[in-house]
């Protein structure tokens, strides 16, 4: 049996995520602040002596064939023509699905990561960046492993270093579906482009995230929770296109005590903030 690679799947949040146009091919282009979270789920890998790929545990009412994970370890095989060995992978889902953070993307990305170091493939990250790019516009920045500005539909990154503040997130008891998002004749799509400033952290009333208004309407129970962290802290935001939304703090302990206060029924978790990816700092530990 071959040696155990356990490695992280951090989340992600959009600090803020504007809107500036659609594509023909009805792609977004947006300009968001991309920064990873100290809290995400946790893959291990096995090389094994036969040549598919298996994944374990079952996602509950999901087709495993579905899974980023198995479709991101299927695309690297047919990227190098021929697998030198099949693999078992098995998935510690924590982050919570169509929350906004990040989690398939996160996951198909250490696989990249993790398969391209296990099978001694030594593809550089703009290649990886690429095949990942082709099973989700978020795929390329966990590939990148930084936290960072994106344009174009979220593929064009520039590395960044907003504040490594605390987060209080909130996971309203609802899924949003990303593509009903964007396809949403109600959606706003015409904000200014920003120009990019290296020490910009999002903070700050002007920026927003464009999917906001229209998530409220569509989910009333993100609206809910949005309206009670406000009048909890002030600042709220939606990550992504949600459910999920998060507040900024300068103390871990001040998240905590608004965190045990939410009202019932609303699950949450309070992380920092990272530019830096777990999973970056974890092969660079093994090397
Ligand atoms: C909103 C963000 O979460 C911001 O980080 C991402 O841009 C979404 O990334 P994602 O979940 O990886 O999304 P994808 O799986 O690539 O796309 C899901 C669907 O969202 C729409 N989509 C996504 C990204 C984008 N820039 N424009 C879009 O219109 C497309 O209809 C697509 O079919
Ligand atoms: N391993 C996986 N973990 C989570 N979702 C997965 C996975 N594999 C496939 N999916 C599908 O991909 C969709 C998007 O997953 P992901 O967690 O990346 O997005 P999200 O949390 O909605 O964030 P965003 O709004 O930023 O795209 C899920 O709703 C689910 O249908």
């Amino acid at each position: 049996m071959s040696p155990m690679l356990t490695l992280p799947a951090p989340a992600k949040l959009n600090l803020f995520l504007h809107i500036t146009g659609r594509r023909d091919d009805g792609y977004h282009t947006l300009q968001t602040l991309f920064q990873f979270l100290d809290f995400g789920d946790s893959l291990s890998f096995q090389l094994d002596s036969g040549t598919g790929v298996r994944l374990s545990p079952d996602l509950p009412g999901f087709d495993p064939a579905e899974n980023l994970v198995v479709k991101a370890a299927n695309k690297l095989r047919s990227y190098i023509g021929s697998p030198p060995t099949g693999v078992t992978i098995h998935l510690d889902k924590r982050i919570p699905m169509g929350g906004g953070l990040g989690g398939g993307s996160s996951d198909a990305a250490t696989t990249l990561l993790a398969l391209n170091r296990l099978w001694g493939l030594d593809l550089h990250t703009d290649e990886l960046a690429s095949v990942g790019l082709e099973l989700g516009a978020d795929v390329p920045v966990f590939v990148r492993g930084h936290a960072a500005w994106a344009e174009g539909i979220g593929e064009q990154i520039t590395p960044a270093s907003p504040v490594e503040d605390w987060y209080l997130v909130l996971i309203p008891p609802c899924t949003v579906n990303t593509a009903q998002i964007f396809r949403h004749e109600r959606l706003t799509r015409n904000s200014k482009p920003i120009r990019i400033a290296p020490a910009f952290d999002g903070n700050h009333s002007d920026y927003r995230n464009d999917c906001e208004a229209l998530v409220c309407e569509l989910y009333p129970a993100v609206e809910q929770a949005l309206q009670w962290l406000r009048s909890e802290c002030g600042n709220a935001r939606l990550t992504g296109t949600g459910a999920c939304i998060f507040s900024r703090f300068p103390t871990e302990s001040g998240a905590l005590a608004v965190l045990r206060n939410r009202p019932s029924g609303i699950k949450g978790f309070v992380a920092k903030g990272l530019n830096s990816s777990p999973l970056h700092n974890r092969l660079t530990e093994l090397l």
